[in-house]
């Protein structure tokens, strides 16, 4: 692999004017003990759009999708140092309720990860948690989320089974179902669908478009076809930096810098 400069960046300022963020950070950088393992990502994430998150493993895709909704905290000696805005908020202070931020900005593993509990108690575990004890609104949540996850019809019949008997990739259109029962205003996902074969895929994909009328949606992805086949816009990582933020089109057609370009050309990866 070619040593690129880490000096060589392009991110495409978006105009607040015409383009509403939904949230961005401001020279981020994570550490793991000593080690900078982020360092000063700014970006920024429309509202209703999809920003796919690109790279190499090991460029700190993950790492920074992680600090966006303040998972880092979980991880000892790790630290998160810089902005993460959120509606005017820096998040990344120690005065915000990460329980309470956390419903505004949900997060979908890689590897389904549905409680051991029903189809149904999967969904409403979070909002009962909450407080949330209406039966016919906990009912509606049910039918609506699975709705728009596109899981309804399937499951529609067995919504008090066990949520493991279901097939990889219906278990994880339930965790995107469970994670928008606390209609959040982003959804992160890393690699979401990335256990699951071509058709399941193919469905966790159609899940994400339909949902971007609703949700903005940043997403780690490996799978280069995924990221231009979804996303609006593409953040290119290397080496814990952001090298190259722009529309997909751009990032996959005609990226500004030679590292993005011998990424998305398969040079390495
Ligand atoms: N919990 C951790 N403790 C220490 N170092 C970590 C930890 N998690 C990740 N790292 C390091 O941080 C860097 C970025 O890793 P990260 O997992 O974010 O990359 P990635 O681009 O998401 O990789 P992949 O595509 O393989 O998931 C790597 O050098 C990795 O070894």
């Amino acid at each position: 692999m070619d040593n690129y400069s880490l000096d060589d960046i392009y991110i495409k300022p978006l105009d607040s004017k015409e383009h509403e963020l939904a949230l961005s950070t401001e020279d981020l950088k994570v550490y793991y003990g000593d080690k900078e393992a982020i360092h000063d990502v700014s970006l920024p994430f429309e509202r209703y759009k999809i920003t796919a998150l690109i790279g190499a493993s090991g460029s700190g895709k993950s790492t920074y999708l992680r600090s966006l909704n303040r998972m880092n905290d979980l991880i000892p000696g790790a630290r998160v140092d810089g902005k993460i805005m959120y509606r005017d908020l820096n998040i990344n202070s120690a005065k915000v309720d990460v329980y309470e931020m956390r419903k505004h900005i949900g997060m979908v593993f890689q590897q389904p990860n549905p409680f051991a509990k029903s189809i149904y108690d999967n969904i409403t575990f979070a909002p009962r948690q909450f407080g949330e004890k209406n039966k016919e609104k906990l009912d509606e949540m049910v039918e609506q989320t699975l709705k728009q996850a596109a899981l309804w019809d399937q499951v529609k019949d067995k919504l008090h089974t066990s949520a493991l008997a279901l097939s990889g990739g219906q278990q994880q259109r339930l965790c995107i179902a469970r994670a928008i029962a606390l209609q959040p205003d982003i959804l992160l996902m890393d690699e979401p669908a990335s256990a699951l074969d071509p058709i399941s895929t193919s469905k966790v994909e159609d899940t994400l478009m339909q949902l971007k009328d609703q949700y903005t949606i940043i997403i780690v992805t490996h799978n280069m076809q995924q990221a231009a086949r979804i996303s609006d816009y593409t953040a290119f990582f290397y080496s814990g930096k952001a090298l190259e933020f722009d529309d997909t089109k751009t990032i996959f057609t005609s990226p500004r810098i030679k590292a993005t370009n011998d990424y998305v050309s398969g040079h390495f990866g």
